[in-house]
C-alpha cells in the first residue's frame, strides 16, 4: 500500500530562537496547531543531542494530539529516538539512499534543493517532498546564495513534473506575500504549483501563533482550492457583443466611482497620462516614492508602472509589492524593454516581485518579453514586419506570465492565455503623438479599477490576486483610446499631430456607451 502523502500546505518549521520575549516554545507550538499547521519540523541548530531529543520527543508529543505528523531536520538519530514520522534532509546531510535503509519504510524524508539540478537528483532518489529555497530574503537563516524569487521556484517545479515528489517553498513567506508566491511560483513548462509553504518567523515570531498561522492556512488553502490556472478568472461569454457590452459597464463604473489610478510613469508623457486618465472620470496620481507606496495602495484602485524612464525602480518594486498585498490590478508597461540589457533586467526583476494584471506593451516588447526577435525594439518603437502568429505570442506570453497581456499595433491582440481577441479600432494620428501607447495603459488601469469595483467582494478568501474581469478591463481601456482616436482624427479643428492631441482628451472625455457599442470592432480569435 502506498504511504498517504503528508499534508504540505502549512509546515511549521520551529526556531527556538525567534520565540517572542517571554513566549514558552511549547505554548507556541500548540497554538500553532491549533491554528491549523499540517506539518512541523524541529530543527535545533544549537542544542546539544540531548537537548535536541528531549525537545524533539516533546513536539511529538503534543503533535500526536493534533495528528500532526514531526520530521527532523538534519538528525536520523533524533528522529528514531523520538518516534518522529521522518527528517528533512540538507544538501551536506546524509545521503537519501542511506536514510532509507537506516529509518522505517514509510519514513517522510524531505531534501532542501536551491537549484534544478539538486531539485532532479532529489526527485530520482524518491525524495517525498523537496524544500525550496530561499524564496525570498529571510533574517532566519544566512542565506549563502541568492534568493530564487518565484521563477526561480518555478523553474524548479518543472523538474517534479510528472514525479510523485511533492514540494514547498521556504523563506521569507509572510501572510503578505503568501498568494503572491503561490501564484507565481509555477513551473513555466508544466503549470505545476507548490503543494505548499514552510514557515519560521510569521508563525514562531508572533505574540498569537494561532491567529498567525490561521491567516496563513486560510490563504493558502484558499490557493489550493481554487483553479491556480490563469490569474483572471474568466466569467460569462466571450462573444464581441458579450464583450463590448463588459465594456460599456465598466466604462460607467468609472464615472460613477472615480477610481484612483496610481500611476508611476515616465517625465516625456507623464501630463497626457494624468490628463488622458482625467477625460476618462477617473483621478490620476503620479507618486514614486517608496515610502509611500504602503498608504497608496489602499485608497488607488489600480497602479500602473510604466518605465519609459526608468529611474524610480525602487517605488516600482514596493509599489507592486503592497498592490499585490491589497489584491488591486497591476498595469505594467515596459517601455522600451528591448532597447538595453538594464531594461531587460529591470522588467524580469519586476515580475520576479509582484505579479501583474495586466502587460501592456508595442510589438517589440512584448517580443522581447516573450523571447522572439521577430519583432526588436528600437528605443521605444518597434521594428521588423508583423509576427507571423501574433496570436501565438500573446497567448503564450499571458500564460507564462499568467495575467492578460495586451499587444498594440496597427491591430491591438489581447489574450488572458485563453482566449486571443483583435481589435481594430484606432488612427493612424495616434502614430505621430509622444505617448499614444502610454496613455492606453492608463485607460487601461483605469478599466481595471472598475472591473474590481464592479465584482463585489467574496466573502470568504478566495486565493486570487485581483478580483474582477480583467480581460474585458484591458479590452476597455484599449477600444476607449483607440475609438476616441477616430472621434478627434475627424473633426475639422483637427489639422495634424498638434491639434489631434487636445482633441483626443476632448474626445475620451465626450465618449459615451453609444459611440463605444457603435464603433468597436473587436474579433474573437480564439
Ligand atoms: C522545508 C525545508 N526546506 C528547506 C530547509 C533547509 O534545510 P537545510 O538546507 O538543511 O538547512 P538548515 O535548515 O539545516 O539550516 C528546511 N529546513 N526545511
Ligand atoms: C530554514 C530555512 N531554510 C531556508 C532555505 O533557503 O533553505 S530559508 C529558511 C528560513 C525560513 O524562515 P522564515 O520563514 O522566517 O523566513
Amino acid at each position: 500500500m502506498p504511504k498517504p502523502p503528508v499534508d504540505l500546505a502549512l509546515y511549521l518549521v520551529t526556531g527556538r530562537g525567534l520565540l517572542p520575549p517571554g513566549k514558552d516554545y511549547y505554548e507556541s507550538l500548540e497554538e500553532s496547531l491549533q491554528g491549523g499547521v499540517t506539518l512541523v519540523q524541529v530543527r535545533e541548530k544549537k542544542a546539544d543531542t540531548a537537548e535536541f531529543l528531549e525537545v524533539a520527543v516533546r513536539t511529538v508529543g503534543i503533535c500526536n494530539k493534533y495528528n500532526v505528523p514531526v520530521l527532523i531536520n538534519d538528525r536520523i538519530d533524533i528522529c528514531l529516538a523520538s518516534g518522529a514520522a521522518g527528517v528533512h534532509l540538507g544538501q551536506t546531510d546524509m545521503p537519501i539512499s542511506i536514510a532509507r535503509q537506516l529509518l522505517p519504510k514509510d519514513a517522510i524524508i524531505g531534501i532542501s534543493a536551491g537549484n534544478v539540478d539538486e531539485a532532479r537528483v532529489a526527485r530520482d532518489a524518491g525524495a517525498d517532498y523537496v524544500g525550496i529555497g530561499a524564496l525570498w530574503w529571510t533574517e532566519s537563516k544566512q542565506l549563502v546564495k541568492d534568493v530564487l524569487g518565484v521563477r526561480g521556484v518555478g523553474a524548479i517545479l518543472d523538474v517534479l513534473a510528472g514525479s510523485p515528489t511533492r514540494s514547498v517553498a521556504i523563506g521569507g513567506i509572510k501572510s503578505t506575500n503568501l498568494l503572491r508566491s503561490m501564484h507565481g511560483a509555477v513551473g513555466p513548462d508544466s503549470s505545476r504549483t507548490l503543494d505548499g509553504v514552510a514557515v519560521i518567523s510569521e508563525i514562531v515570531g508572533s505574540t498569537t501563533p494561532k491567529a498567525a498561522a490561521a491567516n496563513l492556512k486560510k490563504l493558502i488553502t484558499a490557493f489550493l482550492g481554487s483553479s491556480p490556472s490563469i490569474i483572471t478568472i474568466a466569467s460569462g461569454p466571450r462573444t464581441p457583443e458579450a464583450l463590448v457590452s463588459g465594456v460599456v459597464k465598466l466604462f460607467q463604473t468609472i464615472r460613477e466611482e472615480t477610481p484612483i489610478i496610481h500611476q508611476i510613469t515616465n517625465n516625456v508623457t507623464i501630463n497626457s497620462l494624468a490628463n488622458i486618465t482625467i477625460a476618462l472620470r477617473a483621478s490620476p496620481i503620479m507618486a514614486t516614492t517608496p515610502a509611500e507606496m504602503e498608504d497608496l495602495a489602499k485608497i488607488g484602485g489600480a497602479l500602473l508602472v510604466n518605465f519609459g524612464t526608468i529611474t524610480d525602480k525602487a517605488g516600482m518594486l514596493a509599489a507592486g509589492h503592497h498592490y499585490n498585498r491589497n489584491k488591486k490590478p497591476i498595469v505594467f508597461d515596459p517601455v522600451g524593454v528591448g532597447a538595453t540589457a538594464y531594461r531587460k533586467a529591470a522588467a524580469k526583476e519586476i515580475l520576479n516581485t509582484w505579479q501583474a494584471t495586466v502587460i501592456k506593451g508595442n510589438g517589440g516588447e512584448i517580443g522581447s518579453l516573450y523571447g522572439s526577435s521577430e519583432v526588436a525594439s528600437r528605443g521605444v518603437d518597434s521594428v521588423g514586419q508583423a509576427f507571423s502568429d501574433p496570436a501565438k505570442v500573446v497567448r503564450e506570453l499571458a500564460r507564462r506570465e499568467r495575467c492578460v497581456v495586451v499587444m498594440t499595433g496597427k491591430h491591438d491582440y489581447v489574450s488572458d492565455g485563453e482566449h486571443v481577441l483583435r481589435l481594430s479600432n484606432g488612427h493612424e494620428l495616434l502614430e505621430n503623438i509622444t505617448g499614444a501607447g502610454c496613455m492606453a495603459g492608463s485607460c487601461v488601469a483605469a478599466f481595471c479599477a472598475a472591473a474590481r469595483l464592479a465584482q463585489p467582494e467574496p466573502k470568504d478568501e478566495d486565493g486570487r490576486l485581483v478580483r474582477g474581469d480583467m480581460l474585458v478591463a484591458a479590452i476597455g481601456g484599449i477600444l476607449a483610446l483607440s475609438i476616441a482616436s477616430e472621434f478627434a482624427a475627424a473633426r475639422t479643428d483637427v489639422h495634424g499631430s498638434g491639434t489631434f492631441l487636445p482633441a483626443l482628451i476632448d474626445e475620451v472625455y465626450n465618449l459615451t456607451p453609444e459611440k463605444l457599442l457603435s464603433k468597436a470592432k473587436i474579433e474573437v480569435l480564439q
